[in-house]
């Protein structure tokens, strides 16, 4: 980097209060150019993310390093060049020391959690990893999630981290997506060109204009560069998560989020997350299935906030999977509601009427006591108020 652009000062501010947030650490800050993984900026992401769960916050981690960890054990065997089988094997080859070099750092078990950008679009396998990651957080565990890079073959191809850790943090219902870098701040253009670019303390909207100022990536383990933090930043926001992009080379700035403190750029969001994913809830496409529900249910549901519970169901119309998108209408045959389906139309059939404690005993297995979940739900009142952020 210039030393002009070192000469910049980088804005410091208030974070606002988080409780659980996704950490995204990429290869870089693990592995020096070429070399294999050391724990030197690791260190204080660990210890940034202990101090957090000592103060009752949730960290998911998303860590790249596995493809330099593998090329770096193999040495001068190392396939070189960016031929696509040649990095899945090195990721493999790597996934296991980069775990090992977390749990290096960690005093609590770590988990390894490993992701394609497939298993998150489809609604079953989004379900289940959400259930995992949320069953490892409440055993006190960290998640280190990276891709599959064996058989995610287009996502290798982008090998693109950022964008991974953005869909983490609307699948785990993230209040803030942290992304650690190799650079303290987004920069008006990218400074290792551009001696006069300067660092930007905030910003609201991710506007062609922001877009256009990010470069790739500034070094040869790295692949993602700005543009694809900036993707991610969007995509968070989206889904209602603001953003924080830091520099993981520089402790201070571990130290200080530790603080509830932010030296880097923040990515504010135009709605809240609940917002977003009530919008969500309201716009995206439905299954052709519909949940009958007696009056009790209608009145729990539309009372405030409550989950849809096997009791209140009287009967289900169409097919319908788990973790569908599905309309819920009262005796008349009026919406009510609209949420995910925790169980496919049979099993709804099977359990309406029933206790959710009953749940087990009539299907052989549960996946939870509600039909749907409350924070999965958006009655026709979040309908109506949410509409007004459309326009
Ligand atoms: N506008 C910009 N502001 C800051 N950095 C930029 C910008 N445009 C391009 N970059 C480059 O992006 C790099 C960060 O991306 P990358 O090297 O892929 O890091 P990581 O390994 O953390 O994903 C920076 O070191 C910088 O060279
Ligand atoms: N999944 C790959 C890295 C992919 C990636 O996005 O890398 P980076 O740009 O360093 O975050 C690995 O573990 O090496």
């Amino acid at each position: 980097m210039s030393g002009a652009m070192q000469a910049q000062a980088i804005p410091e501010q208030a974070l606002p209060a988080w409780r659980r947030a996704v950490l995204k650490v990429g290869s870089n800050l693990l592995a020096a150019d070429g070399g294999g993984l050391t724990p030197h900026y690791a260190k204080a992401l660990a210890g940034f993310i202990q101090a957090s769960r000592d103060a009752g916050r949730q960290v998911v981690l998303v860590s790249s390093g596995a493809v330099a960890a593998g090329r770096a054990q193999l040495r001068a065997h190392a396939p070189s060049g960016g031929d696509l089988a040649a990095r899945q094997a090195l990721a493999a080859l790597g996934q296991a020391p980069m775990i090992a070099l977390w749990q290096s750092l960690s005093p609590r078990p770590v988990a390894q959690v490993l992701l394609t950008h497939d298993d998150l679009r489809n609604r079953r396998r989004y379900l289940n990893a959400r259930a995992t990651l949320r069953e490892l957080l409440a055993l006190d565990v960290l998640p280190v999630v990276n891709e599959n890079d064996t058989v995610a073959v287009d996502e290798l191809k982008l090998g693109d981290n950022d964008n991974l850790a953005a869909i983490v943090a609307a699948l785990v219902d993230a209040d803030l997506l942290l992304i650690a870098s190799d650079i303290d701040a987004l920069y008006t253009a990218d400074p290792r060109r551009d001696p006069t670019a300067v660092p930007l303390g905030r910003v609201e909207a991710l506007t062609p204009e922001v877009l256009a100022m990010a470069g790739g990536s500034g070094s040869s383990v790295g692949t993602g560069g700005m543009r694809t933090k900036l993707e991610a930043a969007a995509k968070a926001a989206a889904a209602g998560v603001p953003t924080a992009l830091f520099s993981g080379r520089n402790e201070d700035a571990a130290r200080a989020l530790v603080h509830g403190r932010l030296r880097g750029t923040y990515f504010a969001v135009a709605r809240s997350r609940m917002q977003a994913r009530k919008y969500w809830l309201r716009h995206a496409p439905a299954a052709p299935g519909r949940i009958h529900v007696d009056e009790g249910a209608v009145r729990a549901l539309t009372g405030g906030r409550a989950s849809l519970l096997p009791g209140g169901v009287r009967d289900v119309s169409g097919e319908f999977h788990r973790g569908d998108l599905v309309e819920i209408v009262d005796a008349a045959g009026h919406p009510v509601a609209r949420g995910l389906c925790q169980y496919g139309d049979g099993e709804v059939r099977r359990l309406a009427g029933r206790h959710s404690r009953d749940i087990e005993a009539v299907l052989g297995y549960s996946y939870g006591s509600e039909i749907v979940h409350r924070d999965d739900l958006a009655t026709l009142a979040d309908i109506e108020t949410t509409g007004e952020i459309d326009a």
